[in-house]
């Protein structure tokens, strides 16, 4: 639960006002582009930033009061930071048994590393992994603890298509097995693929948050058809009956509309009005 979150860094507000509710067993995305505040806002639910003010709980635990490294409370987090330290002189096995030791009831390690696709690479220095390989380090300590609330700050960059996939194979997994899940992604198809619910911030505001087919609200997903006329001049429409307008549209031509494409916006297309929709107010305000 977080309830007017703000923070500051000196004088600049990183996040204002932020409100937002995420439910027992869901996979809740925030998006937002570079610097809107995610990370910020991720970190102070982790009890890793102090908030500058509002009100946040965290599986019924103020983060700021009970955040202490070894506490009850974060043993029962899992957390996939977005820069981690290099990996060093451990092995991935070596790495994931030491951290399991943290946990009262945590994974067992072989099938972890199996979850993330290492196997082959389980008694490889994770210093001489590839950027990607790494991240699944980072993926598989933030799973082995058996979390009730896993946050996954930008969980696939680096990640080559496939790898992408199985992650998110594997998020379902954990999703089904009841793990709460809060994720950051600039991947939009993956917050599609994954998330319940999203929040959208820009500028460190909350400019809207719901199930992933209602973000933009309930005109942005109506499919959009596009054909040029015979003059050349392209033409785009929104209707909620694309089929029965290209019916329309072939008979008065006579013939195929030429470059004719038939489109529902994906939560891409919609994130991408949000964004330019909120510049352009900020920008009529300054
Ligand atoms: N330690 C810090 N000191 C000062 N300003 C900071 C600090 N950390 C973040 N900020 C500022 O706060 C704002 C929000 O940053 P944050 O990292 O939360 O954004 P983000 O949404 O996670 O971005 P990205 O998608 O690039 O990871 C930015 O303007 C950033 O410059």
């Amino acid at each position: 639960m977080v309830d007017g979150l703000r923070k500051s860094y000196g004088g600049t507000t990183a996040v204002n006002d932020l409100s937002f509710e995420i439910r027992r067993g869901e996979t809740f995305a925030l998006l937002g582009p570079n610097g809107a505040g995610k990370s910020t806002t991720i970190e102070i639910l982790e009890g890793f930033r102090r908030r500058t003010g509002g009100r946040v709980e965290v599986l019924g635990t103020d983060p700021a009061t009970g955040g202490a490294a070894g506490s009850r409370w974060r043993s029962r987090l899992g957390i996939v930071l977005q820069d981690l330290p290099e990996g060093g002189v451990y092995t991935v096995r070596e790495q994931l048994a030491q951290q399991a030791r943290y946990y009262p009831r945590p994974r067992d390690v072989e099938e972890v590393i199996a979850a993330v696709g290492l196997e082959s690479k389980a008694g490889t220095r994770i210093g001489r992994l590839s950027g990607g390989q790494r991240r699944r380090v980072d993926v598989a300590l933030g799973i082995i603890g058996r979390p009730e609330l896993l946050f996954l700050d930008e969980p696939t960059t680096g990640f080559d298509p496939e790898a992408r996939r199985e992650f998110w194979g594997l998020i379902r997994l954990l999703a089904d097995e009841g793990t709460t899940i809060l994720l950051t992604t600039h991947y939009l198809d993956e917050a599609e693929q994954l998330a319940d619910r999203v929040g959208v911030i820009i500028g460190g505001r909350l400019v809207d948050v719901g199930p992933v087919a209602q973000i933009g609200g309930f005109d942005a997903r109506v499919p959009v058809v596009s054909w040029r006329e015979d003059d050349g001049e392209r033409r785009v429409r929104r209707t909620e009956t694309p089929a029965s307008l290209v019916t329309e549209v072939a008979a008065r031509l006579g013939h195929e509309p030429r470059d004719l494409t038939v489109a529902r916006p994906s939560l891409e297309d919609v994130y991408l009005d949000l964004v330019a929709a909120a510049t352009t107010r900020t920008e009529a305000a300054s």
